[in-house]
């Protein structure tokens, strides 16, 4: 299968309720994203025209749009955190989410988020987010 990714950076801060250890402390992460889009329609053999899926300016524009804007510099809360720490509520940067921001939440809100907003022909097939150098969610469709 004949697919393309762009690479996207953000930096989020967040902290997991209840989680029995540090993570459960505000803190925050230099987020990497792996945005992957295949054709489909199988190629054969080579794409006609201009010979692109999808532009990747046209990727980075939704992505940042849909994604990195919503999510770079901002604070993002669980509803359950807030009600421990109901002091959190008032800053400007803040997000508030029904779910805990982990990295498996942060990933399948990204997928909502995209999918749908393609070219006809294209799909989104995989998205890898790194929250630390050596931690990352998958989604793979
Ligand atoms: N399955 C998940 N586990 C953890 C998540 C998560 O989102 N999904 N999140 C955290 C923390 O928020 C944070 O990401 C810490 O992760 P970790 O990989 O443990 O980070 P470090 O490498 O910096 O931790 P060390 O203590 O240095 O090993 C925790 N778990
Ligand atoms: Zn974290």
């Amino acid at each position: 299968m004949l697919q393309i990714t762009k690479i996207f950076n953000f930096e989020t801060a967040h902290a997991l309720h209840g989680y029995a250890g540090k993570c459960r402390n505000l803190h925050g992460h230099s987020y990497k994203l792996h945005v992957t889009v295949s054709s489909k329609t199988p190629e054969e053999g080579y794409l006609g025209g201009t010979g692109i899926l999808m532009d990747f300016k046209d990727l980075k524009k939704l992505v940042n749009e849909k994604v990195v804007d919503k999510f770079d510099h901002r604070l993002i809360l669980s509803k359950a955190y807030l009600a421990a720490n109901p002091n959190l509520g008032e800053l400007e940067n803040l997000e508030i989410w029904d779910m805990e921001p982990s990295a498996e939440n942060i990933i399948l809100y990204i997928k909502q988020e995209l999918q749908g907003g393609f070219p006809e022909d294209v799909e989104l097939v995989k998205l890898v987010l790194y929250e630390t150098s050596d931690s990352y969610a998958e989604w793979i469709k």
